[in-house]
């Protein structure tokens, strides 16, 4: 790891060495309208524990709309877009991701999301007139990916061959369902150009809610872990949605979806806008294997935990630390870890 000589980047050493990570062609792409979707869903969620989708009926102006708000909101100087600072854990955030010390070449607004009616954190910045765009925009967008979320929990439902189909999806789309919205900028950083180097956005961790929806602008950035702990770029595509399985998919799977573990690494050189809406259950909800999918004999791999409980330790934590480990059993034997 390098640092240069730059106010900006002495206090945080996140440049990246510039080794080579290979562009996956290999991340699933699931298409909706598909008749197999519902399987490719459940193996994609098994090997990768992240996907696209296409043909997902969400028009591709809606996340323009909301992106172009983003970059409106990002424009403004810092002592505006302070204001709806600093995060508690929502609003607006410079560099330190969380509270416990993270922190990565971004800057970003933290929503709190409620489901029904679906209302979100208010922030300094939305009471300008000018803000009512910003509003609209986002309303309509957490609705209609809230509406794909649910859709996708069915069909792993239907892949998985479990019923009822909403065993997953009501968790999500409960009256008093925990959802957290992220718009993150991950600005060019002028000190780089011409350095083969990237920055680290947003440093690795797994997502804690069941599952996080993500779109982003046409710029490289993310980067997902394989099975083998080998790093892949995901190639852009602005009109797709990314699929991430978070730690609580994992623990309603037993162990059988993986919860992807991602990061992004800036370029320096183009402006990253993603957009991700965390799907969390209702505080009160026990996160436990659905007895729907436990076999013959089968031992949950975790001590029972609630969404406050598991939300709880997780905000106690640094993004890499491995937040599941605080609730697996220790002592299951090989033959009921099967
Ligand atoms: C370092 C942290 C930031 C985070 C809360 C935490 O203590 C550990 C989990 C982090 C994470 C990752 C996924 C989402 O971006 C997020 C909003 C979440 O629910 O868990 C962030 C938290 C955050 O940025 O506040
Ligand atoms: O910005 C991105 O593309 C991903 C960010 C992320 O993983 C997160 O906010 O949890
Ligand atoms: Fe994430």
């Amino acid at each position: 790891m390098v640092v240069l000589s730059n106010p900006g980047l002495d206090q945080i050493s996140l440049l990246r060495s510039p080794k080579a990570i290979a562009c996956s062609p290999g991340v699933p792409v699931i298409d909706l309208s598909k008749p197999d979707a519902a399987a490719s869903l459940v193996e994609a969620c098994e090997e990768f524990g992240f996907l696209k989708v296409t043909d997902h009926g969400i028009p591709v102006e809606l996340m323009q709309r909301l992106e172009a708000e983003a970059v409106r909101f990002f424009s403004l100087s810092p002592v505006e877009k302070e204001r709806s600072g600093p995060p508690d854990p929502f609003g607006y955030g410079n560099r330190k991701i969380g509270a416990n010390g993270d922190i990565g070449w971004l800057e970003y607004l933290l929503f709190a999301v409620a489901s029904k009616p679906l209302s979100y954190t208010f922030m300094d910045f939305l009471r300008e007139p000018a803000a009512c765009s910003f509003s609209s925009a986002l309303k309509e967008y957490l609705a209609a990916v809230r509406k794909l979320a649910s859709k996708v929990l069915e069909l792993m439902a239907e892949g998985l061959d479990i019923v009822p189909r909403d065993v997953i999806s009501r968790l999500i789309m409960a009256e008093n369902s925990d959802g957290i919205f992220r718009l993150n900028h991950y600005p060019p950083c002028p000190v780089l150009r011409g350095y083969n180097y990237g920055l680290t956005g947003f440093g690795e961790h797994t997502d804690p809610q069941v599952i996080s929806v993500l779109r982003s602008n046409n710029s490289t950035g993310l980067q997902i872990s394989l099975k083998d702990g080998s790093w892949v770029s995901v190639p852009p595509d602005e009109e797709s949605f990314y699929i991430n399985v978070g730690d609580s998919l994992q623990v309603l799977t037993n162990g059988r979806f993986r919860s992807v573990k991602h990061r992004v690494v800036a370029s320096g050189w183009e402006s990253r806008v993603s957009m991700i809406y965390f799907f969390g259950p209702p505080l009160a909800e026990k996160i436990a294997p659905l007895p729907q999918l436990m076999g013959e004999g089968e031992h949950s791999l975790y001590n029972e935990f609630t969404w406050d409980e598991y939300k709880k330790a997780a905000y106690k934590s640094r993004l890499v630390d491995n937040r599941l480990g605080l609730f697996e059993k220790r002592d299951l034997t090989d033959d009921q870890r099967l």
